[in-house]
């Protein structure tokens, strides 16, 4: 299957989805499906970290894969200011009470994860800009965030819970 994609981390994360229907991580949210794949593209990210960007790992797109939006890298978006949460939100989360998978709320925190983490490297971009410095990923900032959230987990508030086989 790796080898069938050609090189390319979005044509294999299509295959996963395509292939295995646990993968295929979507929700309809306002009449609008949105798509969020993280299992296929954290399988992508991981085959990439674990061939160190060669071989079979190298991806000429690698770029393109967004973070992997699941319930830790919330948490520490949130504990940096960057993403905040309704009062309503917060005592749910606080409450460890079940937000639904395919919720609006659910997918509001993982697509606004997504979002966020887009923002951050074009925040990077804009100030390394001219510096020749290279550019973190988006799936670079999601190790160093979901990181940053497992060194964390005893003093961090806690993180949203859904029932889900999507992550
Ligand atoms: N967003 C995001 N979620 C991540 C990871 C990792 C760690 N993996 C990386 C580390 C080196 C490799 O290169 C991997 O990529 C685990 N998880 C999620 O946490 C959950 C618990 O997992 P565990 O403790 O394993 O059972 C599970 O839903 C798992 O998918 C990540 O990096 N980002």
């Amino acid at each position: 299957m790796v080898e069938a994609a050609g090189g390319s981390a979005l044509t294999l994360m299509q295959l996963v989805a395509q292939l295995f229907s646990g993968f295929r991580d979507h929700a309809v949210y306002k009449g609008h499906q949105v798509f969020l794949y993280k299992r296929a593209q954290i399988f992508v990210g991981d085959v990439y970290g674990a061939f160190g960007g060669e071989g079979l790992g190298a991806f000429w797109d690698i770029d393109q894969l967004t973070m992997f939006a699941d319930y830790r890298v919330p948490v520490v978006l949130r504990n940096m200011g960057i993403l905040s949460y309704s009062d309503e939100l917060v005592a749910k989360v606080e409450r460890k009470e079940i937000i639904p998978a395919g919720s609006e709320e659910e997918v509001e925190i993982r697509a606004c994860t997504v979002v966020a983490v887009e923002r951050l490297r074009e925040a990077i971009a804009h100030k390394f800009r001219g510096t020749g410095a290279q550019l973190p990923h988006a799936i670079q900032l999601d190790w160093w965030l979901w990181e940053i959230g497992e060194q964390n987990r005893q003093n961090h508030p806690p993180h949203h819970r859904t029932l889900t086989i999507f992550y």
